[in-house]
């Protein structure tokens, strides 16, 4: 921009070589102070955000850190609401310049069980766009952020929840719960966002069998496959390994790093970016369908009974 402005107010000035000069100076003079300036800002912009009681962002001053505790109690059931506040809590997080960010719940047995089955269940169509495009902001915030992003999953992460943790970059599981993507199990088809985060993080032949089958895999299980990175005794301990994971970056530059994330991530953001409205229109016309209705609330019975 700075380089527009200059060559717009020269024009009547400046010959075409002057100009050609003059620009070159500027421009190389910029790029060599770029990754100085660039670096130099996170130290001042660390920040405590306004707390919402559905998502607590708590900043440590020192690293810089941030972790994010979902707060919704019992399960974390993903609702517009909770989707609204962590939709927030990122946009907050990408302007203050973190160095990282640890995704982690406040229920002591469940990291979060998913989206929301009322949202799902005779939806209202209006809210139900709402829901399902702060879904997709979530998504393209929290797999294309600018910080390098953790989970520790201190409980179960079934469906939704395997997808928030999938989207981070790294992962840290407690032991004796389950984690996997089983949309398959209940009727629906797991969205293109969903494949993407999947196919990033286990082989393609791993995502294919684990989506097709809806498979929830033990702790150990998901070790074994790398859907998760590490295993933790206990959520403090999980933490500390994410924040061991996050300080890697301590000495990598930040900028080389958040341009190599981004366009490693790029394609499938695009894909996503590009097709927003047809994806809802797609999974709108599946969720109503009867026969998915039907099995949705069936499903939901059956966790009541249990
Ligand atoms: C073709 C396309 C069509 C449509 C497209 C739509 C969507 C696309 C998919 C997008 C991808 C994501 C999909 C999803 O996330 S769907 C949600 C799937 N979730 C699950 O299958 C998990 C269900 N829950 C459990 O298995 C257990 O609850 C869990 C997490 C293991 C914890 O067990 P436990 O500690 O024993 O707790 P309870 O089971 O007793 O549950 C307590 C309480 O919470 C209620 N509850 C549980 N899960 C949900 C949920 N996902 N939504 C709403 N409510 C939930 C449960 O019924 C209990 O309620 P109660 O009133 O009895 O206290």
């Amino acid at each position: 921009m700075l380089l527009t402005l200059f060559e717009s107010h020269t024009h009547f000035f400046l010959s075409m070589f002057q100009k050609m000069i003059l620009t070159k100076i500027i421009s190389n003079t910029l790029s060599l102070h770029k990754k100085q300036l660039i670096e130099w800002l996170p130290a001042v912009r660390y920040f405590s955000s306004p707390t919402n009681p559905l998502v607590n962002v708590d900043v440590n001053d020192k690293s810089g850190i941030a972790v994010v505790t979902m707060n919704r109690k019992p399960v974390n059931g993903l609702s517009l609401e909770l989707f609204e506040a962590m939709s927030k809590a990122l946009d907050d997080l990408e302007n203050n310049r973190i160095r990282g960010a640890i995704l982690t719940s406040s229920c002591p047995t469940v990291f979060s069980a998913g989206l929301d089955l009322n949202e799902l269940y005779q939806p209202d169509k209006k809210r139900f766009k709402a829901f399902w495009t702060t879904f997709q902001d979530v998504w393209l915030k929290l797999y294309g952020s600018s910080f390098p992003t953790a989970a520790a999953i201190n409980g179960h992460a079934p469906a939704g929840g395997c997808f928030l943790a999938i989207s981070c970059e790294y992962r840290v599981m407690c032991p004796d719960y389950k984690i996997g993507l089983n949309e398959t199990r209940l009727g629906i088809i797991a969205p293109i966002f969903l494949r993407a985060s999947m196919r990033n993080t286990v082989s393609n032949r791993e995502a294919e069998k684990a989506l097709t089958l809806g498979t929830l895999y033990s702790t150990e299980d998901a070790l074994k496959i790398g859907l998760i990175d590490e295993i933790a005794i206990y959520k403090v301990k999980a933490i500390e390994r994410c924040e061991n994971f996050l300080a890697q970056f301590n000495n990598v530059s930040s900028i080389a790093r958040s341009f190599t994330k981004r366009s490693l991530r790029q394609k499938d953001l695009e894909e996503l970016e590009n097709c927003r409205e047809e994806d809802f229109n797609i999974f709108w016309s599946n969720l109503i369908e009867p026969s998915v209705q039907k099995q949705i609330g069936d499903y939901m019975q059956s966790l009541k009974k249990k």
